[in-house]
């Protein structure tokens, strides 16, 4: 391309930038307006978020991909919100793990993201006020579910907000070399389990040593020349190690799905999902009976995990989430008839079905 040419094409596009900048700026300025309305209200709406993704995801003329315009429109979302108020997101961390990550992909990077120790700490921040909704982890589909986000969520008052499906890459990193000479290898737990197929054909006779958090295996294998450590590549840049070999996961399709935890649910989107957790009592077919209201109903039910209720033996907790919001009426009446048959049952929320 001649010179002439390629600064004609330059020309255009910093007339676009200015013209994307001046509309921006509009947007921001109403998205202002609509806070003054809401008066003093939580501005932050996961329902009218998740119509905008979808309704752009929709009308993309392309060539950008559906996944770009949705890391776009919220990130320009989260920066409109940041005019109004600074929302502060509790997330398990340190800084580096798959969490932070899914607080970015969600509410954009123009939030304070606040990195708890634990997921514990994730809940109480939110409870005591410290921190407005808090992002932690559910389940993992190739290990299955988180047991302490379901544990505590039974006993807390915090409402699902929202759900944030991250897909997991994972990545071998330690401070230089390749696989020659890796003795240990460090990982949260659930990154050693999604990866070991991939460990024991390429790393047969290095030990595999579960730390709280891969950033921990990270700052662990930035002092220790002879170790590696599982996690998001993110953490490779964070603590100064270099990338071995990227995407080590077992299953190529590996997803985590973190939950948003706020003081209310959403209200509809029009593509909903509902997450409650229901007591069965310690008779034959209760189960079934529980959950026949939702097939008469013809609503889909997407998930069933049973957990230990912790109240005696042999007592079970089945954590549920279906299609719908539970103000839908036909929710809402099989709803009402579960109540009636079961031995407890709590709505954890309602809330937009993630789009991908
Ligand atoms: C502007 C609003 O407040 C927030 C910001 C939004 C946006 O930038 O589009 C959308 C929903 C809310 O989270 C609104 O509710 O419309």
């Amino acid at each position: 391309m001649d010179d002439e040419a390629l600064k004609a094409l330059r020309v255009r596009i910093d007339a676009i930038d200015d013209a994307v900048l001046k509309l921006v700026s509009e947007r921001a300025g109403i998205a202002q307006e609509v806070g003054h309305a809401k008066g003093g209200e939580r501005i932050y709406r996961p329902e009218r978020e998740a119509q905008i993704v979808r309704r752009l995801r929709e009308n993309n003329p392309g060539p950008l991909s559906g996944d770009t315009v949705e890391r776009l429109i919220r990130e320009i979302m989260s920066a409109c919100r940041a005019v109004e108020e600074a929302t502060r997101v509790a997330y398990l961390g340190p800084a580096g793990t798959f969490s932070q990550q899914a607080v970015a992909k969600h509410f954009g990077h123009a939030v304070d993201a606040l990195a708890e120790a634990d997921i514990d700490a994730c809940f109480q921040a939110v409870e005591t006020g410290r921190a407005h909704f808090a992002v932690v982890p559910v389940e993992n589909s190739t290990e299955g579910a988180v047991g302490r986000t379901l544990d505590l969520i039974v006993a807390s008052r915090l409402k699902i907000c929202s759900e944030v499906m991250l897909p997991v890459h994972q990545s071998l990193m330690r401070k230089h070399g390749g696989l020659a000479g890796i003795q240990r290898v460090y990982g949260h737990a659930q990154s050693l389990a999604q990866c070991q197929q991939w460990l024991s054909r390429h790393l047969p006779n290095a030990e595999r040593i579960s730390v709280v958090s891969n950033s921990e295996g990270a700052r662990r294998a930035a002092a220790e020349p002879d170790a590696a450590t599982l996690g998001s590549a993110a953490a490779a840049e964070l603590y100064g190690l270099e990338v071995v070999e990227a995407r080590v996961e077992d299953e190529a399709s590996n997803t985590t799905r973190f939950l948003v935890l706020g003081q209310a649910d959403a209200a509809p989107s029009g593509r909903d999902k509902t997450s409650l957790v229901m007591g069965a009592k310690n008779q034959p077919g209760a189960v079934v009976k529980l959950l026949q209201p939702l097939a008469d109903a013809g609503i889909s039910m997407t998930k069933l995990e049973s957990r230990p209720a912790r109240s005696g033996n042999w007592e079970y907790l089945f954590f549920l989430v279906c299609d719908g919001h539970r103000l839908d009426p036909k929710l809402a009446a099989a709803l009402a008839e579960i109540e009636s048959r079961a031995a407890f049952l709590k709505i954890l929320g309602s809330y937009p079905a993630a789009s991908a």
